[in-house]
């Protein structure tokens, strides 16, 4: 049969083999070649390729172009198939003839246009590594703009995409943009090669490094979140998470890649080989990780290393043995099969070579601490001082290292070991979107999920965090017949999450109604109990024996909650973990609530104060609540551990959300209403009283300055369980006791969810405020769940929080509103032209508004002519800061024209705006007629001596202006040294 025939026959099962994965990289793979061997016209890629249409469709449309083609497509065709496609998935097809020699073509002349077609395939997975590194050659060469590498970078495209996507475009630029991509990657692999050159790896060498990373690639192809109930593997539902480095840093802008990790990027100490990638609970910090190790092991990432050695901090923790680097290297990792000392040998001598991860050190049983110092590769030591010792650089120094853990759980003698810090921030909202689409193959159920998202913020909020966005994209059922805006906290989220599974193990009785929790109170109780104690102990590995402690049966196992460790060290006994251990805290949690056996002190325990949990207290507190042979492994365990406070705490959060109100009748049939009663009055003492502790922790005021209260560690905490709990009566309670003037909540990794929080609770503050929340993630999102408490606010401080336009439409909708809003800063953020206008319209509107600062955006000449639109009509505004914006000469002169005639500005800001000397004596008309200004800051601007002396000019005129601040323009010395003489208000 000829090849054309095959294509036709086998229609059904190639169109089967390319796309029932859901995945579209086979199809793409295809193309790629077919597009290299010039069997297909750019015009016809086009032509199949199209954007939002769904995967079979394009696999048909190829189907029919190659076999309208004829016999030398189709040919070319199936060999390109057979080379894509895994032997199992091929071995359902015949390609009977088909083994054309598919090496790449070379041409006599080919221009680099041409070369980018014919090495396609090669090209895109050369690539993959290093998008970031081409886009900024393709940046700093000027073909590519920033809309270029966003485009690129979409969070909704793999790593193939984004090589395929930067093809593309490159294509569309010309030859001179297809040369520097060519370039950079011959640079780039010559410096590869380089490395590997000097290299003389041991015969044994090569053969444990393709055992170990088949091994990681194995550990890292599933999501164990869906293990229990479906397979989906990681290339189709990773969805690209926010990455930002924890410190400021002048360099970079915009989000970083994945490789940025341990690149060069963002380096505070050039000693150090550790990189902490910090992150909430399920921000995705092990699945991040687990690509990581995924792309390494399929060489498509982090090919400087030559091995990548993973390690679960979880799973170290029930390691008892004392054991040298390398025993715990290859008993924990990778067996070599021969020639250990050989191999590691050569491991010591390359250590720059190397790469471990250590995911979850919060789950580590010990702080980190430097006390005991081991250097020695064959010493044995307890697995956690090796660790500690790793991370330092003590032990193994030039090896590198990617640490994972919550914020919380980094003190500072950890990161003084840091090379840098980089946190995960979860989904950003194009990412919820690509996520709940990549979760349902079925776009209508995907949409449907999203448009309920819209209406429900503060669900989308809670969907920023990728658990709780798997959790709303597993149980879509139950969230689409629901009810609009029902689901609003963290704890409604997993109370629906414990119906799904429940109820998935009943299918018939899926209108049970409320009885659904009593019919598997026993499962829930005996799930609950060992979760509690895993909290209690920092144990989130269970064996069979810790099950049967606690009476889990299987049946229990089959609920879908547990489910089995993987495992990469070499015991073959069945161990088991909670799904995610978000989880194990709300089975804690449902333990507490419902069980008539914990101790009457336990939820008051739970609630206790940080401060008081980190004086070493925290095991034995409680352990007070736990079964006595728990205490007795406590002790047994020796050192105390402040690293399960975030755990802790977020069993407290779900035990405030489970006591609830909305939450109450759930429990009705459950547990004894007088016993849930006292349980309720614990909780909101616990809160009440924790509050109070702030409050009384505010330093009196200096004379002549605002009260002021900088949030401790639990503060936010406390906050996000007053909201769990939904009654205003609680909320009222705790916070109108609070009499400050300036609430300063900066640095405090405060995203949407925290912000509905927050709003839930201040609004019922009896004063005004200036709330504080710079250097936060609040976004868009989170700007509108701020809205409900905007009313007491003040002024508000939102710099350096990923806020765009959008966000600032509804804030100013909102702002002008409330009476007490006068104030607002916004530096770095993503602001544009675009929302000048609403800015524009807030200064029109509200006749009292004292300070706008939009220093550090986009905003351009024609976003300072809308404004200088509204500050023509306003006549209260005393501050204005639009430092490291674009305004140049022409907004400078809008600007001026709008503010010579004020009788309110002290301050005005226009550092580095390329305002030039145009802009400058624009400006000194300001100064020439105003009677309130104090401070103009034109530093950094260009401006010249004509500049200059149209300023000197207008001071003739003016004795209020203190200061003009003029440092770094185009003065030269002499210049500088004249005008001073003159004027000495210039500053230079
Ligand atoms: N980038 C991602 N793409 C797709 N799904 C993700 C991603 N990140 C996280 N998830 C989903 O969220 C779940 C929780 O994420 P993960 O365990 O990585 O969070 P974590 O930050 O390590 O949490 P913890 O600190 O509590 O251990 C994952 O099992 C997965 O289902």
């Amino acid at each position: 049969m000829c090849a054309q025939e095959l294509v036709l026959k086998q229609r059904t099962e190639i169109l089967h083999a390319l796309c029932s994965s859901g995945s579209a990289e086979h199809l793409e793979r295809v193309l790629d070649i077919l597009l290299a061997h010039g069997e297909l016209l750019w015009e016809d890629y086009q032509n199949i390729q199209v954007l939002g249409r769904a995967l079979y469709t394009n696999a048909r449309w190829l189907l029919d172009l190659v076999y309208t083609k004829g016999v030398d497509t189709c040919e070319h065709f199936l060999t390109a198939l057979k080379q894509v496609l895994p032997e199992e998935q091929g071995a359902a097809l015949s390609f009977s003839g088909c083994c054309l020699n598919l090496e790449k073509r070379e041409e006599s002349q080919s221009t680099s246009t041409q070369t980018l077609l014919t090495h396609r395939p090669s090209l895109v997975s050369k690539l993959q590594g290093c998008i970031d590194g081409a886009l900024e050659a393709l940046v700093v060469s000027g073909h590519f703009n920033s809309g270029d590498c966003n485009e690129v970078r979409l969070p909704i495209h793999t790593p193939s995409q984004q090589a395929r996507c930067l093809l593309d475009h490159v294509r569309s630029k010309g030859e001179s943009a297809a040369k520097v991509v060519l370039h950079y990657i011959e640079q780039k692999q010559q410096s590869g090669s380089q490395n590997q050159e000097k290299l003389t790896p041991p015969k044994d060498f090569l053969k444990y490094q393709k055992k170990l990373s088949s091994s990681v690639s194995a550990q890292s192809c599933f999501l164990s979140t869906y293990g229990g109930t479906s397979h989906m593997s990681l290339d189709d539902i990773y969805t690209e998470g926010e990455l930002e480095l924890a410190h400021d840093c002048a360099d970079v802008h915009g989000p970083l890649g994945l490789e940025d990790i341990v690149g060069t990027v963002g380096t505070v100490n050039e000693e150090a080989d550790t990189v902490l990638v910090s992150g909430e609970a399920g921000s995705g910090k092990s699945t991040l990780l687990q690509r990581l190790h995924l792309l390494w092991a399929r060489g498509a990432a982090l090919q400087d290393f030559l091995l990548l050695f993973p390690f679960s901090c979880r799973r170290l923790n029930s390691e008892q043995r004392e054991l040298s680097v390398q025993e715990l290297l290859f008993q924990h990792c990778c067996w070599p099969d021969r020639e250990q000392e050989e191999i590691f040998q050569f491991i010591l001598d390359h250590p720059h070579l190397i790469l471990f991860t250590f995911d979850g050190l919060d789950e580590l049983k010990q702080s980190f601490s430097d006390e005991h110092r081991l250097c020695c590769p064959t010493q044995r030591a307890p697995v956690h001082i090796l660790l500690f010792n790793l991370i330092q650089g003590s032990l193994m120094k030039g090896v590198w290292k990617v640490v994972t853990s919550r914020p919380e759980a980094v003190g500072p003698l950890l990161k003084k070991h840091l090379r840098k810090e980089v946190s995960l921030k979860g989904f950003s909202p194009s990412g919820i979107n690509c996520f709940v689409r990549k979760h349902h193959s079925d776009p209508t159920v995907a949409a449907k999920i999203l448009e309920s998202l819209q209406t429900n913020t503060a669900l989308l909020g809670l969907c920023h965090c990728p658990v709780l966005c798997w959790i709303v994209s597993q149980c879509h059922k139950e969230l689409l017949g629901c009810g609009e805006g029902s689901l609003q906290t963290i704890t409604d989220v997993y109370v629906m999450i414990l119906q799904h599974f429940l109820q998935h193990q009943s299918p018939l009785k899926s209108n049970m109604g409320l009885g659904w929790l009593q019919e598997h109170l026993t499962t829930v109780l005996r799930l609950g109990q060992l979760a509690f104690e895993g909290i209690g102990t920092t144990c989130y590995v269970f064996s069979c024996t810790d099950l049967e402690t606690c009476g889990v049966t299987d049946k229990d196992i089959c609920m879908g909650f547990l489910i089995q460790s993987k495992d990469m060290s070499s015991t073959h006994s069945k161990h088991y973990e909670f799904l995610h251990v978000t989880m194990q805290c709300f089975f804690a949690a449902l333990y507490l609530v419902l069980s008539s056996n914990t101790d009457r002190s336990a939820i008051p325990k739970l609630f206790e104060p940080q401060d008081i949990r980190d004086t070493g207290l925290t095991s034995r507190c409680f352990g007070a609540c736990l079964p006595s042979t728990d205490q007795q492994r406590q002790v047994l365990g020796g050192e105390a551990t402040a690293a399960e406070t975030p755990n802790l705490q977020i069993t407290a959060t779900f035990v405030s959300g489970l006591l609830s109100q909305r939450h109450r009748s759930l429990w009705l049939h459950c547990c004894p209403s007088a016993l849930m009663e006292k349980k309720v009055k614990q909780v909101s003492r616990c809160l009440s009283k924790g509050m109070q502790k702030h409050f009384k922790s505010i330093p009196q005021p200096v004379a002549g300055e605002k009260k002021s209260m900088h949030a401790m560690p639990d503060f936010v905490w406390l906050i996000k369980c007053i909201y769990e709990m939904q009654e205003s009566r609680i909320a009222k309670d705790a916070i109108s006791k609070l009499e400050v003037d300036h609430l300063k909540l900066t640095y405090c990794n405060i995203g949407p969810v925290e912000c509905t929080a927050l709003a839930y609770v201040l609004q019922y503050l009896r004063n005004p405020v200036g709330l504080q929340l710079d250097n936060n993630s609040v976004g868009d999102v989170g700007v509108e769940q701020l809205l409900p408490c905007m009313h007491i606010c003040n002024s508000l401080y939102l710099r350096n929080n990923n806020i765009t336009d959008e966000g600032i439409r509804k804030l100013i909708a909102k702002g002008i509103q409330c009476d007490n809003f006068q104030k607002i800063a916004l530096f770095n953020n993503k602001l544009t032209d675009a929302c000048t206008q609403h800015f524009s319209h807030l200064l029109k509107t509200k006749q009292d508004f004292l300070s706008l600062r939009l220093g550090n955006n986009n905003i351009t000449a024609e976003g300072a002519k809308q404004l200088a639109e509204g500050l023509r009509f306003n006549h209260s505004l005393q501050f204005l800061g639009l430092w490291g914006n674009k305004i140049g000469d022409a907004g400078a002169e809008a600007l001026a024209s709008a503010l010579e005639n004020s009788k309110t500005l002290v301050w005005l800001s226009l550092v580095g705006n390329g305002v030039g000397s145009a802009g400058a004596s624009a400006l000194a008309n300001i100064i020439k007629n105003s009677t309130s200004l104090e401070e103009i800051w034109l530093t950094q601007n260009c401006i010249t001596r004509t500049g200059v002396e149209c300023l000197i000019r207008a001071l003739e005129h003016n004795t209020r202006v203190k200061s003009i601040w003029l440092r770094n323009n185009d003065l030269s010395l002499e210049e500088v040294e004249e005008m001073t003489q003159r004027e000495s208000r210039l500053i230079f």
